[in-house]
């Protein structure tokens, strides 16, 4: 056995409250949000974990969970990495739309495709496939060798990015991930072997409500 990988996304944004398409677009946590990032770190406290290094993208709701985690587990000062490889997946010309006004405009099932297929793109923006082809390459060259050198690695991101990275832990179909959706400021412990595979994954909370 080598390292752990902690993923966790961000807690409930702005725009999740008001249920427009973010992407990109950079809106702060809610109070909910706060408290749900609070949550996720008060469960690695009791969890009992030390990271070594965390992770983060360059947009604010992912780095304010990832100090808000980092705050709960009493390593407010600990060495953050920002990269852009981490940002959500672009939702090119939805972003900032409301996602029923764009589920009346296009249909329900086009939505869905959009939001949760791997390989169908939002118009102008990217599919799962596009945010994974970013997200993988960063996985394997900065944040995978810490893990298979035995550190404890934090990374707090995004709903999609993290459905891309965890598409390949754990091993899930094209039909699979259409199914998958990660709850806001739940983490997800994996262990690795030290192939890279996954040893174990234990989720610190409740992610059927996600939606
Ligand atoms: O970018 C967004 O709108 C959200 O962070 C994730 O949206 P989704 O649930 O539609 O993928």
């Amino acid at each position: 056995m080598s390292g752990t990988l902690v993923l966790v996304r961000h807690g409930q944004s702005d725009w999740n409250l008001k249920n427009l398409f973010t992407g990109w677009r950079d809106p702060d946590l809610t109070e909910l949000g706060i408290e749900e990032a609070k949550a996720g770190g008060k469960a690695l406290a009791d969890y009992g974990i030390k990271f070594d290094i965390a992770f983060t993208s360059v947009l604010i709701r992912a780095q304010r969970t990832c100090q808000l985690v980092l705050d709960a587990v009493g390593q407010s000062s600990l060495e953050t990495i920002r990269d852009q490889a981490l940002n959500e997946r672009d939702y090119g010309d939805l972003s900032g739309l409301n996602k029923d006004d764009a589920r009346a405009k296009w249909g329900e099932e086009q939505v869905h495709i959009w939001r949760r297929s791997y390989d169908v793109p939002p118009p102008g923006g990217e599919s799962l496939r596009d945010t994974g082809a970013r997200v993988w390459p960063y996985y394997l060259t900065d944040i995978l060798p810490r893990v298979l050198s035995g550190e404890k690695v934090l990374v707090a991101a995004h709903g999609n990015s993290l459905r891309s990275l965890v598409m390949v832990l754990d091993k899930l179909t094209k039909e699979q991930i259409l199914k998958l959706n990660l709850a806001t400021g739940v983490p997800m412990v994996y262990k690795l072997n030290a192939d890279s595979t996954v040893a174990s994954k234990e989720v610190l909370g409740d992610m059927s409500g996600a939606h």
